[in-house]
């Protein structure tokens, strides 16, 4: 079986290789762990609560419908940091395709966190499809508006914490010359370094970067790991260092931000608008793929 479920999760075993799985918790949807060929991808915290009483430090959280804490829209604002999505437990919709092995999970605002949907009394509907390839991972996700008459307004990321050996000779590459919004300075420019370095607190929305511009974690000339996107026109990088971590009771052990890097491919430095009665789609597509150079402006 290459499916397995349990009350809070499935595991998803790629049928060519017992050793390549994809593990979700149902809250949240968040994938939380993969495996390529026996080796783990992502970052879990050791201190991340898997029992749905917080959204999970690690792995891929989903963010919707706000990214941060909003503070300008009547609606958005009243929601918590990062939205409800993370904090809903999905429901799993079964697998749409045998190899790579596709399944699906869905949330809407009858079964979304009651908390949350309170404060936010929207209509949607989300369906988020996880496809294991041999050597990718991809998640997608569609955002329905079911209303007739109402516009719905939201953000939508995805907050991938990839594990690496070493934050301090790993670099990201192919976001030069973007125009950002660094959330530590809280300053917009454009940012001119040909690759990302981390030296301390790095929270940089990179902003309406062509999809076509690939990212790359790059560790001694080797791609660590390729982060590809779909209509998703921002990416986030974040490092917390070592002060931010100690702020957050989950984060574990404390010398974890040398073994993650947060590359959040999103949609967030301005609000999608969707008219009634639509659908809007993007994906992420995690790999380890080969090296490629671009330009740099
Ligand atoms: O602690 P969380 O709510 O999970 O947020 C973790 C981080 O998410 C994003 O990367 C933001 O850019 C950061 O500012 C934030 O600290």
């Amino acid at each position: 079986m290459s499916i397995q479920e349990t009350d809070a999760k499935v595991i998803l075993t790629h049928p060519d290789n017992q050793n390549t799985s994809v593990t979700i918790l149902k809250y949240g949807a968040t994938v939380y762990s993969w495996k390529m060929d026996g080796e783990e991808q992502l970052w879990l915290s050791t201190g991340a609560l898997l029992d749905g009483s917080k959204p999970v430090r690690g792995g891929i959280p989903l963010v919707f419908p706000v990214f941060g804490k909003d503070e300008t829209d009547p609606q958005l604002s009243k929601l918590p940091q990062h939205g409800l999505a993370r904090n809903s437990t999905w429901e799993f919709l079964g697998q749409t395709k045998a190899n790579p092995p596709t399944i699906q999970f869905g949330l809407n605002k009858s079964i979304a966190n009651p908390e949350m949907t309170k404060l936010w009394p929207e209509e949607f509907n989300l369906i988020l499809t996880i496809e294991l390839g041999a050597e990718f991972l991809k998640t997608a996700i569609e955002v329905e508006n079911p209303s007739s008459f109402s516009f719905l307004k939201f953000n939508w990321l995805f907050h991938t914490y990839l594990k690496i050996a070493d934050i301090e000779d790993t670099m990201v590459s192919n976001l030069a010359g973007m125009k950002v919004h660094d959330k530590v300075l809280k300053e917009t420019f454009i940012d001119k370094h040909p690759v990302i370095q981390f030296q301390g607190e790095h929270d940089v929305v990179y902003e309406k970067v062509d999809d076509d511009r690939v990212v790359q974690v790059v560790r001694h000339g080797k791609p660590v790991h390729t982060v590809k996107r779909e209509n998703l026109q921002d990416v986030v990088v974040w490092n917390p260092w070592i002060e931010k971590s100690k702020g957050m009771g989950d984060f574990q052990p404390k010398s974890g931000y040398k073994e993650m890097v947060c590359v959040e491919p999103g949609h967030v430095s301005d609000f999608i608008d969707l008219a009634p009665g639509k659908v809007w789609k993007a994906a992420q597509i995690l790999s380890k793929d080969a090296l490629k150079y671009q330009a740099i402006q």
